[in-house]
């Protein structure tokens, strides 16, 4: 059997003297989309972190196609077909949405994982199409994250890593937003979606991961975990609804 795409073996992470991590194992087949939820602190965006090599953690704890990658840096780890949206976008303001989105085609270290070019990307979302010329900071949150999706993606991930897309957004643009994620995965790209909207996070995704302070409490298809396994491991058996 060949290796997931990616696998965490016992995954720990620090940030000084706090441990937010606690020994975490979750595995991405190609073109998958995974989510990962869970209540605020639980160390969603630590696991991305740590695996897009923003934080140090031991090489066999991140493994891609098998291979030890954990504290790669993380334009290595681009290189390697991740690349993250990260929570707040963190776009150039002053420059258009073109200019936002060459910065990635620029710096692409390889043409795999979906092919996209610009021209695909305002396929995604023709909005930008629209918008090539205007400075990013005059736009919408919502367009502003379509941005930073589409910058992520012209790095030719293998691998998207998105933290909180919907975060602050209008559930119309949220929507908009989500219409999309079918189309990366069919394109090539598997995703690991944090989303602190259950619902959303599981009729958008194959499988999904709960994590409780650190560590995963429950795994499973999206399609078949129930409400209540859910509420159990996303608040912790002793919080569980009866
Ligand atoms: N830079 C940091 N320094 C110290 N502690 C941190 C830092 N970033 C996160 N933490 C702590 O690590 C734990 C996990 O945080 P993390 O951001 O991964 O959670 P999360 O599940 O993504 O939640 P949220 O939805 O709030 O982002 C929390 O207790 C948080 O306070």
């Amino acid at each position: 059997m060949s290796a997931p795409l990616l696998s965490t073996h016992g995954l720990v992470a620090r940030y000084g003297d706090f441990q937010a991590l606690y020994g975490v194992d979750i595995e991405v087949a190609a073109g998958e989309i995974v989510a990962l939820i869970g209540a605020n602190g639980a160390g969603k965006s630590t696991l991305l972190k740590s695996v897009m090599g923003l934080l140090p953690v031991a090489p066999d704890m991140v493994r891609l196609d098998g291979r030890p990658v954990g504290g790669s840096q993380p334009y290595r780890m681009v290189s390697a077909g991740v690349a993250i949206v990260p929570e707040g976008r963190r776009l150039f303001a002053g420059m258009s949405v073109e200019d936002n989105l060459r910065v990635a085609v620029d710096h692409a270290a390889r043409a795999e994982g979906g092919g996209w070019t610009l021209d695909k990307v305002f396929g995604l979302f023709p909005m930008l199409r629209e918008k090539r010329s205007t400075p990013v900071q005059s736009l919408s949150g919502g367009q502003q994250q379509m941005v930073a999706i589409g910058r992520a993606l012209l790095n030719q991930p293998r691998l998207l890593l998105c933290d909180e897309i919907s975060l602050g957004l209008a559930p119309k643009v949220v929507r908009e937003i989500y219409q999309s994620i079918p189309s990366i995965s069919q394109a090539g790209t598997a995703i690991i979606l944090v989303e602190q909207d259950v619902g959303l996070a599981q009729s958008a995704s194959d499988r999904l991961y709960c994590m409780l302070e650190g560590r995963v409490t429950l795994t499973g298809r999206s399609s078949e975990t129930s409400r209540d396994a859910i509420g159990a491991a996303y608040f912790g058996a002793s919080h569980a609804v009866a």
